[in-house]
């Protein structure tokens, strides 16, 4: 089956920090594939790089056959961010969060349509939030406020979804709902890209797994990427410290 995502020999620096150092990767339509990888070891950078926000200094990324700008434009790509990265003061409602998955498809006056505003409820329904549309979402816990912008990717009807650590700080509920939406919509067909810290989760969650650092040091299995031999140089002590680009 044709990759959805297929990155090819990507290195990234921020000035010194060398974030990737040529990845190469396919990740497949219809499954959950997880990325793991400890803290710095590149994860965010692999997803800005997928959605066209940061330039590599090498290497190439293709969605979906297309640039990654050409297909962000298109609405093929949804990110979920981690929620630290979002400004949860800014005065909007969890509907209007949602909707902002729809805004591709609205003209220049973004008056949304009956289409848009039933897409809108039946994402906020899948993810257990119907009842709070009208919430501001600075009065919402970090589960729930997850859970909206999950909303916003699934009203967004995109065919890659890319999630960045998506269980943290939420509870076992919040991570069941999350993981089950998680698996219907890789069986829909779209692509899901996870990263994650929780390694627990992984077995429940995904159907493969990528290993992270810096470059990509398993991908496979999730029961062969949680063995020891493959976890311990990529989360070993020995190397937490930054490495400076050569
Ligand atoms: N804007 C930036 N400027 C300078 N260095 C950066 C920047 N963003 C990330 N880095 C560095 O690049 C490396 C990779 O960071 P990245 O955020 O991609 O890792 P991550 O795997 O997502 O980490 P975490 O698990 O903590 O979210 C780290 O060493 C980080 O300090």
């Amino acid at each position: 089956m044709k990759p959805a995502i297929e990155v090819a020999g990507l290195s990234v620096h921020y000035g010194e920090v060398r974030a990737l150092d040529d990845v190469s990767l396919r990740v497949s339509p219809g499954r959950v594939t997880g990325l793991i990888g400890m803290n710095g070891s590149g994860k965010s950078t692999l997803f800005k790089s997928i959605m066209g926000v940061i330039r590599p200094d090498r290497g190439s990324v293709l969605v979906a056959g297309a640039t990654p700008a050409a297909a962000r434009r298109r609405g093929l790509v949804g990110y979920v961010p981690q929620s630290e990265d979002v400004d949860r003061a800014f005065p909007v409602s969890v509907r209007d969060v949602a909707m902002m998955g729809r805004y591709g498809r609205l003209g220049f006056t973004r008056r949304a349509r009956p289409q848009d505003r039933a897409a809108v409820a039946r994402a906020l329904d899948r993810v257990g939030l119907a009842e709070y549309a009208d919430r501001q979402i600075g009065q919402l816990s970090g589960g729930q406020a997850k859970r909206v912008f999950l909303a916003r990717g699934i009203a967004q009807d995109a065919r890659i979804l890319l999630l960045d650590e998506p269980f943290a700080g939420v509870d076992k509920r919040s991570e069941a709902t999350i993981v089950r939406l998680l698996r219907e919509l890789a069986a829909e067909g779209r692509t899901v890209l996870v990263s994650t810290h929780d390694l627990h989760a992984l077995p429940r969650l995904a159907d493969e797994a990528v290993v992270l650092l810096r470059r990509v040091v398993f991908h496979g299995t999730v029961s062969g990427a949680l063995r020891p031999e493959t976890l311990a140089p990529a989360f070993g002590v020995d190397v937490l410290a930054p490495e400076r680009a050569a």
